[in-house]
């Protein structure tokens, strides 16, 4: 098989970044794409005040078709949102990404079902949106429903009604069924219990041998090195590192194990001090009690003689004698 270096070089890349950005506002909603309207609703949150901040800025990188690209980074880094730009359910402030194929997304848990329509109602109405024809969704209706060991019985019931797993089965039967070239999957492998996670990697397996490209966001390391050739950190807001995933993985931990490091010295350094300043009240406390055991007024051992309580610098007019 061609490096995907080599597949990128003769049929171009399927998704180019460059240098890509995003803002949002803080307690603010941002603008929505058309999709994101017809998922949730138009509404538009009308207070136009707050503070800005940039999540991801300056982010370049391209993937060759039949790549499979882990994401990694800390929490709150941009990862999902570098995902959902992909996607094209947030539209950049800054940069641009080009996709070329149609996109199979898994972006959260509910695969952008509704909970007040039935598990049936979800499949017909999301396959729809992702260009699924009707016929096509009857053709596989039973295998997408057998896939996601949704009993027959809760099938036409409410999605709210499901519990966690059940969405995710269903959205992960759903979603693999397309043909899409191009899958972005956000964390929902870890949702699962053990026997749908096995059955979902060999559903991944075969469409990355079948060509596909994915983009993979995940904090386990385990799925990432299964399935991924390559790697992008996201650190600090922006890509440091876009190479295979074995160095993403290991430069992201790196980084960890420092900052855990850091994190126990300064923790050290903070408990030395507690106990210090423990000590000295505690030192404090005892001279203060055997001063008063002697019979000594505590205040005037401090007192220099001839002093007045009332002014201890003895500038009452008194002189020291
Ligand atoms: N719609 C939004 N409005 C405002 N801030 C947002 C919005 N979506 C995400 N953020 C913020 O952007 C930052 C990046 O979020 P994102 O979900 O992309 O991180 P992540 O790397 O996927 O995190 P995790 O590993 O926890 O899933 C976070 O600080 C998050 O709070």
């Amino acid at each position: 098989m061609a490096s995907t270096y080599e597949a990128a070089v003769t049929s171009g890349p399927i998704i180019e970044a460059k240098g890509l950005g995003v803002k949002f506002a803080v307690n603010r909603r941002r603008k929505r794409s058309l999709r994101e309207m017809f998922i949730h609703g138009s509404k538009r949150d009308p207070n136009a005040e707050g503070s800005e901040f940039w999540p991801l800025r300056d982010v370049s990188f391209d993937v060759a078709k039949g790549d499979c690209v882990g994401i990694v980074g800390k929490n709150g880094t941009g990862k999902s949102t570098l995902l959902k730009m992909i996607a094209g359910v947030l539209i950049p402030d800054e940069g641009k990404v080009s996709v070329h194929g149609k996109v199979a997304p898994l972006l959260e848990l509910r695969a952008g079902f509704n909970d007040n329509l039935t598990g049936r109602e979800n499949v017909y109405l999301v396959g729809s949106l992702h260009g699924m024809p009707e016929k096509e969704i009857d053709a596989r209706f039973d295998e997408i429903v057998d896939f996601a060991e949704i009993k027959p019985k809760f099938i036409d019931t409410p999605i709210r009604h499901y519990s966690s797993g059940m969405k995710v089965r269903l959205g992960f039967a759903l979603i693999s069924q397309l043909e899409h070239p191009i899958m972005l999957v956000d964390e929902v492998l870890a949702v699962g219990d053990k026997a749908f996670k096995r059955k979902s990697y060999e559903a991944i397996d075969r469409m990355l041998a079948n060509d596909r490209t994915m983009v993979l966001v995940s904090h386990n390391e385990k799925d990432l090195r299964r399935f991924c050739n390559r790697g992008l950190y996201i650190k600090g807001g922006t890509l440091a590192l876009d190479t295979d995933i074995d160095s993403a993985l290991a430069a992201y931990n790196e980084d960890t194990r420092v900052e855990i490091e850091e994190r126990k010295k300064k923790d050290a350094a903070k408990k030395k001090r507690a106990e210090e300043a423990e000590k000295k009240l505690e030192a404090e406390q005892r001279a203060a009690t055997s001063d008063s055991a002697e019979g000594k007024p505590v205040d005037s051992a401090e007192k220099p003689e001839g002093g007045s309580a009332d002014k201890p610098d003895g500038k009452d007019g008194g002189q020291a004698a």
